[in-house]
């Protein structure tokens, strides 16, 4: 191998995982994949496919798998990390005897850690305390990043030494990668679109217009952008990739798994046989619950969000559910230019004068 090759671990064996290591392989760099499952390392080696995941893709040979975690980090000097957030902070547990403090670190998970509400990037943070960490996140359907399809990415970080090496390490003539230096509002933007999409893909197979779709699109971005503002983002990141960008694809494509997740309810199935049948992630279904009970906490209005957790979790039929979000209060389109508040006093006044 030449000395100056860049060296990339990912970590993860999964769509994303897989599209990523083959792009930076693509790009030149020396790729390391590690995966838990021996078959399937067997498989990239030797057939270079990953049949479970992504059985299409003619994975680049120099992608070399390995189930041994100690032999993917070593001297790597980018680590991506695409583990669904369930178990994010175990494999990081694992690889942390591993993990170097120059390396750079970044999530490509897009979802919520269950214990304290923390981003995954937070937990690169804490169990590493390393300087280089940061987020890739956008509108990326793996499968078609695999199709080589055009598409664009954000890597976000406030260490500009991060931003610029992930944009050469995976930037190609296929795929783009935008730098933010917005870390906590690119994840949490990545991770709060998933919601929008189970609902997008119910709203779908219960038969719902489009411009059923573009009002639930245009009010879910409302939405995440009044709790990212409660949770101290800003607001501005929603309008690039990774916020109204991932909105639009996710919600509209049957290729992501949360939209599918939607749909097969919306079709009359259980939450437990949807979730069964797609047999990968579904961030969206475990997001919900979390950002309903954080928005209760901290009283942030999210009638979507808490729509969609009484028809996951508490059998609140979907069109019941449609019925009764459409007959709430009539609000402000942009409240970031016409507060809710001025809307609503408006109204009490126009009552009054009745
Ligand atoms: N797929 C996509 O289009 C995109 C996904 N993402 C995000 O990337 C993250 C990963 O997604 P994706 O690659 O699609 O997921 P997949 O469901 O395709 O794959 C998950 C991978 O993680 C592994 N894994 C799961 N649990 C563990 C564990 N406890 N220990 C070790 N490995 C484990 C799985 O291994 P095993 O097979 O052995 O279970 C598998 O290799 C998600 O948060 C997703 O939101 C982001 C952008 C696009
Ligand atoms: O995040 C994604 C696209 O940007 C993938 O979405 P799903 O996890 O719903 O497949």
């Amino acid at each position: 191998m030449s000395e100056d090759r860049l060296r990339v671990a990912v970590l993860g064996g999964g769509s994303f995982g897989t599209a990523l290591a083959s792009i930076a392989a693509d790009n030149g760099a020396e790729v390391r994949q590690w995966l838990r499952d021996a078959a399937l390392v067997a498989e990239i080696n030797h057939d270079h496919r990953n049949s479970r995941y992504l059985p299409d893709y003619a994975i680049n040979p120099a992608v070399m798998a390995s189930d041994d975690m100690r032999e993917v980090l070593d001297g790597a000097e980018l680590v991506l990390i695409a583990i669904p957030s369930e178990a994010f902070q175990s494999v990081v547990r694992q690889a942390r005897p591993w993990l170097k403090s120059d390396q750079i670190l970044v999530s490509t998970t897009k979802g919520i850690h269950e214990d304290g509400f923390k981003l995954m990037s937070q937990i690169l943070e804490e169990e590493t305390g390393f300087p280089h960490i940061g987020v890739l996140s956008g509108p990326n359907l793996a499968s078609e990043i695999a199709d080589k399809h055009l598409t664009a990415t954000v890597i976000a970080s406030d260490d500009p030494f991060t931003r610029a090496r992930v944009q050469t390490a995976l930037g190609c003539d296929y795929f783009r990668v935008y730098a933010s230096n917005d870390r906590y509002g690119v994840e949490l933007g990545g991770a709060l679109k998933n919601i929008y999409a189970i609902a997008a893909g119910m709203a779908a197979a219960l038969g719902m217009g489009e411009n059923t779709r573009s009002m639930l699109m245009t009010r879910a971005l409302a939405e995440m952008s009044r709790f990212a503002v409660d949770q101290g983002a800003n607001p501005m990141t929603f309008l690039g990739l990774a916020g109204v960008g991932d909105l639009i694809v996710t919600c509209s494509s049957n290729l992501s798994r949360n939209y599918r997740v939607g749909y097969a309810l919306g079709e009359g199935k259980t939450l437990d046989e949807a979730v069964d049948a797609l047999g990968q992630v579904a961030e969206g279904v475990n997001t919900v619950r979390l950002v309903r009970d954080k928005a209760c906490e901290d009283g942030v209005y999210m009638p979507l969000a808490e729509g969609l957790y009484q028809v996951l979790f508490n059998g609140v039929p979907a069109r019941q559910m449609a019925k009764m979000l459409m007959q709430g209060e009539q609000s402000s389109d942009v409240e970031f230019t016409l507060s809710r508040e001025a809307v609503s006093q408006a109204r009490r006044q126009e009552k009054d004068n009745e």
